[in-house]
Order: C-alpha cells, then sequence, then structure tokens
C-alpha cells in the first residue's frame, strides 16, 4: 500500500493564546495585512548529533491549507471575554493565504538554516506558529532518532532493520500516531501501531506476547497455536521460560512443523539477556537445523547506542524492534527540538531579535539556502544568501561567530535547497508519499560526509552565512542598538 502523508487537520485553536492577543492587537492597529516573513530554524541538532532528518512538512502544510475558525471555535474565543465582535467577526472568513518556501520532507537539516519560510499577512503567520512548531519539532526529532538507529543497524556486515514499537510508551495517542508517522520517514520499515497504519498506510508488524505463552498449557502448545492461526507470518518470542533452553527447542519443533505443511517460520524474538550472544547462538542453531532464513527480531528498551553494540559483540539481528527510545525520542540531548519561529521581514523592512546571547540572535531578510556538492557527489556545506547562489572565493562566516569565516573553494555545485510548496495558501503540487520522504531521507543520508552520520562527537556540518546574509544582520543589528542606545 502506498503511505499517504497527512492526519486530519487540527483546530485553529490549536495555538498558544499570545498568538491570538497579538492577532487581535495587530488587526486593530492596521498591522495584520503587512506582509510577514518567518523562518522556522532549530540552534542544535538533537542528540548531539551532526544532523535531523526534516520531517512533519505534509501534516504541516496540510494545516495551513484546512485551517479555519469554525462556529464553535468562535463562541469558545467569545467566551473568554478577551477578544471584540469585530475582530471574531474578522476570523469567520480567515484562512490561511500565505506562501510557504520549505525543505522537502526526508531532507538531511542542519542547524541555523530556514528549514521552512512563511509568508504571510502579519495575522495569519502568527497564528500558526504553534502548530507549525509542534508539528514539525516534533515529527523532526523522531525521525532524527530513526536514521540513527537506522545507521546503526546498516553498521553490521548481515544488515539490519528497525521496526517501531514504541505506542505503549509514547507522549499521549497523538504522540504515538505522529511518532510512528516520523519514524518510517527516518528509515523505520513498519510500526505496530494500527492507528497509525489506517491512517498513513504504514507497514504492520508485529510477534505476539509473553501473555500468549501464558495463557496456553506449555510454550510448544502455544507456538503451536500461534503457527496454526499465521502460518505464513509467525514471529515466536522465546523468553517466556528460558530463551535457550526452552523457546528456542519448542521454536525449532514449530519450524518443522510448518514446513511439513508447506510452510516457513517467520521469525524469532528475543526480548531479555544479552542480545549480542543470544543471537550469535540462536542463528548457528538455526542455521544448522536448515532454517537460514528465519529472522531474529530483538527487543527491549533498545537504542542506536545498544544497537551499536549489540552489532560491536557480533550479534546477528535482523530486526531490531525500538519501542520507549523511538517514540519518545529518548536519550542524551533528546526529548525534544527546539525549534522556533522567527520574524525576518515585515512589510519589506529586516527584522531581527537581537538579545544579549549571539547564539540566539535571529538572522534578518530573506534568505535562500543553498547546499554544496562537491566533486565526489557528497555534501559539502550548506550557505545562507539573500538571492543566488555563493561565489568562489565568497566569504561565509559561521552564524554564531562572525570572527570564524572561511573562503569559499571551487570546484562545488550549488543546489538551492528548498522549494515553494505553497501558494496563494494552497500546495504547489500533490503531496507526497511518506515513501518519497523516506528514500530521500537515505538518499541525502548517503551523501553526508561520514564523520557527520557517526552517533558520538560527530564532525560539524558547515552552515554558512554569504556576504550579503552577514552584512544585512550586521547593520540591522547597529540601527537596533543605535535606536536603543544598547
Ligand atoms: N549485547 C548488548 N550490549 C549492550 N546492551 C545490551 C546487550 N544486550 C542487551 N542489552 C541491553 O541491556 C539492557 C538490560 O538487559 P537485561 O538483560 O538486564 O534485561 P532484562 O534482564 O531482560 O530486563 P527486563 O526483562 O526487565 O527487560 C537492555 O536495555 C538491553 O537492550
Ligand atoms: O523499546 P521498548 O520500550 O522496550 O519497547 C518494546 C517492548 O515492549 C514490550 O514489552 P514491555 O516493555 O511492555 O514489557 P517488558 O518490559 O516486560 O518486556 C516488548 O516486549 C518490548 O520489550
Ligand atoms: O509485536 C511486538 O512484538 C511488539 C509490539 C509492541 C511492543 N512490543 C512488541
Amino acid at each position: 500500500m502506498t503511505a499517504t502523508a497527512s492526519p486530519p487537520a487540527p483546530s485553529a485553536l490549536f495555538t498558544d493564546l499570545y498568538q491570538l492577543t497579538m492577532m487581535q492587537g495587530y488587526f486593530a492597529y492596521g498591522l495584520h495585512r503587512e506582509e510577514a516573513v518567518f523562518d522556522l530554524y532549530f540552534r542544535r541538532p538533537p542528540f548531539h548529533g551532526g544532523f535531523a532528518v526534516w520531517a512533519g512538512l505534509e501534516p504541516a502544510l496540510d494545516l495551513l491549507e484546512r485551517l479555519r475558525f469554525t462556529g464553535g471555535d468562535l463562541a469558545y474565543l467569545e467566551s473568554l471575554g478577551l477578544f471584540r465582535p469585530d475582530f471574531l467577526t474578522a476570523l469567520r472568513g480567515w484562512k490561511f493565504t500565505g506562501r510557504v518556501t520549505a525543505f522537502r520532507e526526508g531532507s538531511v537539516v542542519f542547524a541555523h538554516e530556514p528549514l521552512l519560510t512563511v509568508t504571510a499577512p502579519l495575522w495569519e503567520a502568527q497564528l500558526v506558529e504553534t502548530a507549525l512548531l509542534n508539528t514539525l519539532n516534533f515529527q523532526t526529532l523522531v525521525a532524527t532518532k530513526a536514521a540513527r538507529c537506522v545507521l546503526a543497524a546498516e553498521a553490521s556486515p548481515h544488515g539490519g532493520q528497525i521496526v517501531e514499537f514504541g505506542a505503549r510508551r509514547a507522549q499521549g495517542p497523538n504522540g504515538a500516531v505522529s511518532a510512528a508517522r516520523a519514524a518510517f520517514v527516518g528509515g523505520a520499515v513498519g510500526t505496530s501501531n494500527v492507528e497509525a497504519g489506517r491512517e498513513f498506510g504504514l507497514p504492520l508488524t508485529g510477534t505476539h506476547a509473553h501473555a500468549w505463552v501464558e495463557s496456553f498449557p506449555d510454550e510448544l502448545a502455544a507456538f503451536r497455536a500461534y503457527a496454526a492461526l499465521y502460518p505464513d507470518s509467525t514471529t515466536l518470542l522465546l523468553d517466556t521460560v528460558d530463551t535457550l533452553r526452552s523457546g528456542l527447542p519448542n521454536a525449532l519443533t514449530v519450524a518443522r512443523e510448518l514446513r511439513a505443511a508447506g510452510h516457513e517460520l517467520r521469525g524469532v524474538r528475543l526480548d531479555s539477556g544479552d542480545l549480542a550472544y543470544l543471537s550469535r547462538r540462536i542463528r548457528a542453531a538455526l542455521d544448522t537445523a536448515g532454517f537460514p532464513e528465519v529472522k531474529i527480531v530483538a527487543s527491549n528498551d533498545l537504542s542506536e547506542s545498544v544497537i551499536a553494540s549489540v552489532i560491536a559483540e557480533g550479534g546477528r539481528v535482523d530486526v531490531y524492534g525500538v519501542g520507549t527510545q523511538l517514540a519518545t525520542a529518548g536519550g542524551e540531548g533528546g526529548g525534544a527540538l527546539g525549534g522556533v519561529f522567527k520574524l525576518a521581514q515585515l512589510g519589506g523592512v529586516p527584522k531581527m531579535k537581537l538579545t544579549g546571547d549571539p547564539a540566539k540572535s535571529s538572522l534578518p531578510g530573506v534568505k535562500q539556502v543553498w547546499r554544496a556538492v562537491g566533486e565526489d557527489g557528497e555534501y559539502a556545506l550548506d550557505v545562507l544568501t539573500l538571492g543566488g547562489a555563493p561565489r568562489e572565493g565568497e566569504r561565509v562566516s559561521d552564524p554564531t561567530n562572525p570572527l570564524r569565516f572561511s573562503r569559499l573553494p571551487g570546484g562545488l555545485t550549488w543546489q538551492n535547497a528548498r522549494e515553494v510548496v505553497l501558494e496563494g495558501g494552497r500546495r504547489t503540487g500533490t503531496p507526497e508519499t511518506l515513501q518519497q520522504a523516506q528514500a530521500r531521507a537515505r538518499a541525502d543520508l548517503a551523501r553526508l560526509p561520514e564523520g557527520t552520520r557517526r552517533a558520538l562527537n560527530p564532525h560539524i556540518y558547515r552552515v554558512g552565512l554569504g556576504d550579503d546574509v552577514a552584512g544585512l544582520r550586521d547593520r540591522v543589528a547597529e540601527a537596533l542598538r543605535a535606536h536603543t542606545g544598547a
């Protein structure tokens, strides 16, 4: 089945109260139709990693296309006693009419580059900040975690796949469904979450639990009963009694019985103990018994580092079922992605937030993101400009430290990294499928310098400011300081 890309649109009230109070203010002071440009970006990749996998774009576009205030929404806002009748009346026909320029879903992206730019009347852009950040921060975070697990699994000489098992531990039902979607973008091949399967056409996958074994007189009876129901898709959980002494011999018995009846056991699952040691022992036993095609699935608090450790010890796991750590994007540097949405221009005038911390100041102006491809086809660096592609010899500076700069070498091909994906409030093309997004993530990850993909202390991929962006930032900052005397 082709995976579809979007869930049902959330309500226009899925926003922070201050967006609505500001909207009313823009309306009252006649600013609401001023053309605003907002950039969405993050300042640090998650998990102390070197990259992020951009996910959630199609649901975000869906939201922008479909967002309306219903009669019920307006009645609730009226009941708050904060909003004037003329403003509420104006919201009646409100819709998003702007433009969105963004990386395509699944792209590998980096800190400080605008991932998505909204150009729209000020009150429209302001309202959608919360929902856009919610959707894109979370899905990008989980897609990145999935990609880290996939990279770890694929480091095995025998290969390895990731499936998502996290619904029981995710942050609420919506979190679980979005996480399953994002995990697929990041490279997971399936999910156990049936609702996500229905909503997005994701491939469903699953084994059975310990309760199944405990519900029969003995383990062999339980294995036989499951295999009789699902003769072509049975994966048996081996550790309810004892993985090597009971689960393995019983699974071999059932594998032989299935084969005699014209079927094949699909797999076995390990859910405790040393997964490297057990998977090696079980692989050897299955191979010796004539079942080299039976897959070994492993689960139990897996993460990219556990997967790497299992592989480093010669483990023979074919499929890793990753639950809690994937759906909650856990681990060091995980938990949340700190993407922000900052005003870059209003009514044609560049805007910026200065603040005391240079790493937190925003970049004014309407920027383009250019990605350099080296002669070997690898991505080399990304550069922000106010227009065309960067030039050989041009000075590019570190976005957080103007004292760090370099000159662009030759031999690079420049790609405009983003596209206009929404114009006049409507998508510019048909929504992409999740398979397209997943394929893009895979292809992009393959083009990253190897050190940037590393899970631990990665090489930092360079994002630089072209001379024009740095110059504009310095001029706007200077004007702000002069104005305030700071
Ligand atoms: N070879 C390995 N290298 C690194 N970590 C591993 C390895 N094998 C298993 N682990 C991880 O070690 C952790 C604890 O495993 P342990 O064997 O103690 O679990 P357990 O005894 O089965 O616990 P429980 O049954 O409560 O889940 C799990 O997170 C598991 O994924
Ligand atoms: O990555 P995880 O979060 O471990 O997700 C998957 C786990 O979920 C199930 O067990 P569950 O955790 O419900 O019970 P268990 O700890 O007794 O195995 C399953 O057997 C896995 O161990
Ligand atoms: O199908 C499974 O094996 C499964 C599903 C969810 C959580 N743990 C395991």
